[in-house]
């Protein structure tokens, strides 16, 4: 990469350089699955709740590999909570059912830093460590606050969280079945159904990092929930307008062919996710899809869609290739000829053309899509749970280890042509779009 981008630069005007600059940045944000801000910001706070627990250790309550600092094994004074209160707060933490929002989770950060460690003494991270400087930022702000107010501080605080908790679980015994702790899907299960909806309708459902690592937690909690039926789709007018092109970040040129190596891995692993889902899985396209969300959909059961929906793969257009299995599974399903007009050529498909070349299962009018639509999944839904379920298996189980290796070939070719100058200008493109009009 250090190749391309010094190439590029060479005898660029600095206008240019800068350009290049923000368009390695865009790219680079568009592949980097560990350095969105915003997600990197929640993303600790979020899994502490979800099921990934790689800061669970050591953000508020890390007590699994606490080393209890001996003068915290005190008994309850007048002034302050027990060490016996603290921990069971601490367990508290880890049991509340809503996420309490990051300005919460902040504030317990900092009173279990000040409550184990005492005032804040380690060097102030890089403005560009966001997620580090803030909670630095919150365990700064208790100053001097003597560290038995801080855990009697940390346990008032939890023992107002979980009696809200409580009440709001007694007064709505099914709090209605919505799944907290994401921040870009809306789970909810009923009726045997788990619904996973894709919710950025502002942004067509564009696919960032953080929703391609939701939607693979997602994912992993229906294969394992009592439902009989996951049902993946969009919130508002689009399905998914496919990965998202437009997130900024800084990256520096010598981080691309890492983030690259980091994006395939993480294209690999979420569309392994639905080669090995173990349940029917459907899609309910409400509307438009594109790229990836047109790949993914030939590793579902069902693909119920809107006649509003059109199907469009420009991966040409944007210097990048098929992915998704899409390369073997559309010239299985369409023919050769049929698949390269769409992966190739980036032919758009209408609801009526993708049910005839077998992408889509059954097309129905948009203003009873709905309707008809969820009728009829309470009705499979009702069907027995287990036969399903086998009986999806061994349907998959035929071509699944050519889907598997499909899935690595492509992610693997996917790394190389994000590096490509085709790719950079295309994505360039797309965000100076608007700019030209
Ligand atoms: C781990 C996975 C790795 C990656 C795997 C690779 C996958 C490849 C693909 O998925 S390729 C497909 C990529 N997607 C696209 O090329 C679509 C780009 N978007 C569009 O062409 C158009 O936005 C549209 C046709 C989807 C909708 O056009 P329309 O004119 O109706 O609406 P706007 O363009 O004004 O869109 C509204 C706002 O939504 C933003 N947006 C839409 N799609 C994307 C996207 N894919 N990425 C980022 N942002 C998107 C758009 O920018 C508008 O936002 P704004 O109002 O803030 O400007």
């Amino acid at each position: 990469m250090a190749g391309v981008t010094g190439r590029l630069v060479r005898g660029w005007c600095p206008r240019a350089v800068r350009r290049l600059s923000l368009l390695l940045t865009s790219i680079l944000q568009c592949l980097s699955f560990t350095f969105l801000p915003v997600a990197k910001f929640t993303q600790p706070f979020r899994n502490h709740f979800g099921n990934h627990c790689w800061e669970r250790r050591n953000l508020f309550c890390p007590s699994s590999s606490l080393q209890v600092p001996a003068q915290l094994h005190m008994s309850k004074t007048a002034m302050g909570a027990s060490q016996k209160d603290f921990e069971s707060a601490m367990n508290q933490v880890k049991l509340l059912e809503k996420d309490p929002g990051n300005e919460v989770k902040l504030k317990l950060y900092a009173l279990y830093k000040q409550a184990t460690e005492g005032p804040c003494s380690t060097p102030k991270p890089g403005v560009f460590d966001l997620i580090n400087k803030a909670k630095w930022d919150a365990w700064n702000a208790l100053g001097n606050l003597p560290k038995e107010t801080a855990r009697q501080n940390y346990v008032d605080l939890v023992s107002g969280l979980s009696s809200s908790s409580d009440s709001s679980s007694q007064v709505k015994p099914e709090a209605d079945r919505e799944q907290a702790g994401y921040e870009t899907l809306v789970m909810t299960s009923e009726d045997g159904i788990t619904k996973i909806m894709l919710n950025r309708p502002t942004k067509m459902n564009a696919l960032t990092t953080q929703m391609y690592q939701e939607i693979m937690l997602a994912l992993e909690a229906a294969s394992k929930d009592d439902s009989t039926i996951t049902v993946l789709t969009g919130n508002g007018s689009y399905f998914s307008s496919g990965n998202d092109l437009t997130n900024f970040t800084h990256i520096s040129p010598d981080e691309i062919e890492e983030k690259a190596r980091r994006g395939a891995i993480l294209l690999r692993d979420f569309v392994g996710c639905f080669i090995d889902f173990p349940k029917p899985l459907v899609a309910a396209v409400n509307g438009p899809a594109v790229g990836i969300s047109v790949t993914i959909l030939r590793l579902f059961d069902l693909v119920y869609a809107s006649d509003r929906a059109t199907f469009h793969t420009p991966f040409s257009h944007l210097g990048q290739t098929p992915e998704g299995c899409s390369s073997y599974t559309f010239p299985k399903l369409m023919g050769p000829g049929k698949a390269a007009e769409m992966l190739i050529f980036g032919k758009k498909l209408t609801a009526a053309e993708a049910c005839a070349q077998g992408l889509v299962t059954e097309v129905f009018p948009d203003s009873t899509f709905q309707k008809e639509v969820w009728t009829r999944l309470k009705a499979y839904s009702k069907l027995p749970r287990n036969a399903l379920r086998i009986s999806k298996q061994m349907i998959r189980n035929h071509e699944k280890e050519k889907l598997h290796a499909t899935n690595a070939e492509e992610s693997r070719i996917l790394q190389e042509r994000w590096l490509s100058d085709e790719c950079m200008n295309a994505i360039m493109n797309f965000l100076s779009r608007k700019a030209k009009m």
